[in-house]
């Protein structure tokens, strides 16, 4: 029998192993989903599976209510969370969550991360607020983290780590790369002085750049 969405189910085991390779996780920390843009469904990453051991079959595929459509894993702990942002977001199609070292300090000290440099402008797209701390995969982690997105492309969970978006999965993992790389600069230069904070006029032009201007068109 054919398996359903074989290639999207490849693209986010390949996601998952990038994840590693970007260090932004540890053995099975974190998880990748995507919205599939004609038929709704969401392919989601297994729980507790480590993802260079994933086969595209291991990834579950769930309707938006979280019925398994397809696949004999158990879908992540975080599932829940994922739907309630692909309720709320309607141009979200990927989503990864990470416990990215520089972001998740952030996270932990229940700090913004705000923008001080034009890579965090360009592929972040604007200061990250922290989502008060509510238990993994309750309905209150899910709300607090629509409320603070806005059109953001990352949130930091407080005491816990961080949530990426995009309008695939791939975007999503530029978002959680670029994140800590940026996460990580703010975080050095806090400690050798006071970072200096791009100002509003700033922020919108370097993201029009990337948005319209950078890479081939
Ligand atoms: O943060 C958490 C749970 O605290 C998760 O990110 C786990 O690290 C991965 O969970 P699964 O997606 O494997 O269920």
């Amino acid at each position: 029998m054919q398996m359903m969405l074989e290639q999207f189910r490849k693209q986010i085991v390949e996601i998952g192993i990038q994840l590693k390779e970007y260090k932004l996780i540890s053995l099975t920390g974190g998880n990748v989903s995507g919205r599939d843009e004609e038929t709704g469904l969401i392919a989601i990453t297994p729980s507790g599976m480590e993802y260079e051991k994933l086969k595209p079959e291991d990834v579950v595929i769930v309707n938006i209510d979280g019925d398994i459509i397809e696949g004999n894993r158990k879908p992540s702990s975080d599932l829940i969370t994922h739907l309630q942002i692909y309720k709320a977001r309607k141009d979200i199609n990927g989503i990864i969550h990470t416990h990215s070292t520089y972001a998740s300090c952030f996270a932990v000290l229940n700090e913004s991360i705000p923008v001080v440099s034009t890579t965090m402008a360009n592929e972040v797209g604007g200061e990250v607020p922290v989502a008060k701390y509510a238990p993994v995969a309750s309905e209150e982690l899910g709300i607090s983290i629509i409320e603070n997105i806005g059109d953001q492309k990352a949130v930091l969970l407080q005491n816990h780590g961080v949530f990426t978006f995009g309008k695939d999965p791939h975007h999503a993992l530029v978002a959680a790369v670029m994140l800590e790389d940026a996460s990580k600069v703010y975080y050095l230069a806090k400690a050798i002085g006071e970072p200096i904070r791009l100002p509003e006029e700033e922020i919108k032009r370097a993201n029009d750049l990337f948005k319209n201007v950078y890479g081939q068109r």
